[in-house]
């Protein structure tokens, strides 16, 4: 593949790479690239995930060799699954099965327990520079990346040093390229900057849009939630299950759950159903296509959209329905949802891992 097709593949569907010029010019100098992305592993996989998850996707088939970071310490410090080891190893496992079920390439990837990074001090040694090089008003900034508002990271004194966690893990996994959500920039961006100051090579950062939750922003208007409120209020999260579709959802609940979810006519930012389409219908494949039937009763026809940006026009300008539309986003989410369910039949160990999950992270 050559370097364009690349570049193409690696960026598409992303929102920023920081920055597209060092990426350019690795890929030009035939260096051999290694990414990685890291997730708490602490719930179910919902929906919102499998925009990186798509993204691994394209990275892997770009050539890049690439890490899946599975957080458990990094979960612990977070409080997540009440920093019981054992389940969230499972959960661990659980995302496995689900990127092996929407079809990543799970051979060609190398997993990694944070348990093992910390079981080395060199690891640790690592932590201790990263952590020099940054005041504490600059990491205590960064506490976003846990999905916490800054006040809740000061509540115990492990919190404050989850970023430097993540910032080694990066050094110490060697990594060019660091993946993620957007709210994960601050991250990547104190990476870049204590790169600089140890002489390091400044990671690549590449980040994937947010999904906001199916409750929406509620009552807030969408031009005063900025992008940090938006990560930590309202984006669809495993610790919010009522705001979640999760993978292995049946197509019944997935059309219930959209039947009540936010989105006003006209109004497409932060509008989840919308979102569903942009991010993660329209990037699934190659020339698909919306397709949005209007009853009878409202004067029948189908509208084919071909595009995010002509889903977009068409919505504000009230040519659809937010029912047809929810309608439209919820059988097709269901058919691309198909193999999951599938799988999760077939496989008799990620169905005891999933149903032992289910009972302990619907609890919230
Ligand atoms: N709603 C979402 N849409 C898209 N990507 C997401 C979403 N939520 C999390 N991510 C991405 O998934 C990766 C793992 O995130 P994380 O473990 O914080 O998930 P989470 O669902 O927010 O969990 P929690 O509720 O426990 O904070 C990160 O790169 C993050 O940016
Ligand atoms: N902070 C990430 C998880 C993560 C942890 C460690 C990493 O090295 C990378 C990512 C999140 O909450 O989504």
């Amino acid at each position: 593949m050559d370097v364009e097709k690349r570049l193409k593949l690696i960026t598409r569907n992303a929102v920023e790479v920081v920055t597209l010029d060092e990426l350019r010019s690795r890929l030009e100098a035939g260096e051999k690239l290694r990414g990685y992305i890291g997730f708490e592993p602490s719930g179910l996989f919902h929906i919102g995930w499998l925009i990186w998850a798509f993204k691994v996707k394209d990275l892997v088939e770009a050539g890049v060799e690439f890490t899946i970071l599975e957080a458990t310490w990094h979960a612990w410090v977070n409080d997540k699954l009440g920093g019981n080891m054992e389940l969230i190893r499972k959960a661990a496992r659980h995302v496995r099965h689900v990127l092996e079920a929407i079809g990543v390439p799970v051979g060609k990837i190398k997993f990694v327990d944070a348990e093992e990074l910390v079981s080395d001090k060199d690891y640790w040694a690592l932590f201790l520079k990263v952590a020099k090089s940054n005041t504490l008003a600059r990491v205590k900034r960064a506490l976003t990346i846990m999905g916490r508002r800054v006040e809740e990271g000061e509540q115990d004194f492990s919190k404050l040093i989850y970023p430097a966690m993540q910032v080694t893990d990066i050094f110490y996994l060697g990594v060019d390229i660091a993946l993620g959500g957007t709210d994960q920039r601050k991250a990547h961006m104190l990476a870049r900057d204590t790169a600089e100051k140890l002489k390091l090579r400044k990671p690549i950062a590449i980040h994937t849009p947010l999904l906001t939750g199916l409750q929406g922003l509620g009552r807030m208007n969408p031009s005063e939630v900025d992008e940090d409120t938006h990560a930590v209020e309202f984006k669809m999260s495993k610790s919010k299950p009522e705001t979640a579709i999760f993978v292995f959802d049946s197509p019944e609940d997935i059309a219930r759950k959209l039947r009540r979810a936010y989105c006003p006519p006209r109004e497409t930012r932060f509008n989840p159903v919308i979102e569903i389409a942009k991010y993660i219908l329209f990037p699934s494949r190659p020339g698909y296509k919306l397709v949005i039937e209007r009853p009878e009763k409202f004067g029948g026809g189908v509208i084919e959209v071909t595009s995010p940006e002509e889903l977009e026009k068409l919505y504000q300008e009230g040519k659809i329905h937010p029912l047809d539309l929810k309608n439209a986003v919820a059988r097709d989410l269901a058919e691309l949802l198909k193999p999951v369910r599938e799988y999760f039949e077939r496989n008799e160990e990620a169905r005891e891992t999933l149903e032992e999950l289910k009972k302990v992270a619907m609890k919230g």
